[in-house]
């Protein structure tokens, strides 16, 4: 079985997320599905007021060379043990989870395109836009109910990091992707994704 991997970048708050889940929703174990996040660097050494304080919006803040030997190993046909990962308390969790490879495998994440060896095992690069107002709205809302934040932090971590890096790394990948889709709800570019992976899916 050869696999075709897919890439899906775009900016915190995009909908990347929406996007990717909404495909799992639909294919289920069929598909395999990847989450950049989950390969943030492990900072057991550091405190947690210390990790708060950390880029995560810079490529340096992830292991991507992991990611990239775990799409090798699932192309081989091999199960990976992916990492996973704690937004409340910014480190990686003990446990890994067995992932199986899949004729279709996608990966989502800021930075997904941003890597060039990453970029370069993508069959299909997808990148989904929303404006920067949306996103942060987006953003404010998901990380107080979902990662343990509040309003202040996200501010502050907006300003410093996450706005600045978007412009420097995520947004220049834009021009990269083979197809740009706006926003991840959006039913015109889901019906599209969808009709090829169905299409890979029968040539496998
Ligand atoms: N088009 C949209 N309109 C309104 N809310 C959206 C839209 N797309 C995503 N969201 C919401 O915004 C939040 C961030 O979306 P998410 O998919 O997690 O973004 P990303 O993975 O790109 O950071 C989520 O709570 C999601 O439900
Ligand atoms: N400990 C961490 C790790 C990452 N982030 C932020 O997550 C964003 C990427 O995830 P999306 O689902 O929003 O694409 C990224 O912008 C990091 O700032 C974090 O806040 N804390």
């Amino acid at each position: 079985m050869e696999c075709v991997i897919i890439g899906i970048a775009g900016g915190s708050g995009s909908g990347k997320s929406t996007f990717t889940n909404k495909l799992k929703a639909l294919y289920g174990d069929r598909i395999t599905v990847l989450y950049h996040d989950n390969y943030y660097r492990r900072h057991d050494e550091l405190s947690l007021e210390e990790r708060k304080h950390i880029n995560y919006d810079d490529p340096a803040a992830l292991e991507t060379d992991l990611l990239v030997e775990h799409l090798k190993q699932l192309k081989e046909g091999k199960n990976i043990q992916c990492p996973t990962y704690d937004y409340s308390l910014h480190n990686r969790k003990e446990e890994t989870i067995e992932i199986k490879p899949n004729r279709i495998i996608l990966l989502e994440g800021i930075l997904a395109l941003q890597n060039e060896e990453l970029r370069d095992m993508f069959d299909i690069k997808i990148f989904v836009e929303a404006d920067a107002d949306e996103r942060i709205l987006r953003r404010v809302v998901r990380d107080v109910k979902e990662r343990g934040r509040d309003l202040e932090g996200i501010i502050e971590q907006y300003l410093t990091t996450v706005k600045p890096m978007h412009y420097l790394y995520v947004e220049p990948t834009r021009a990269l992707a083979d197809i740009v889709i706006n926003s991840g709800q959006n039913e015109v570019a889901f019906d599209l994704v969808k009709t090829k992976i169905d299409q890979l899916m029968g040539e496998a």
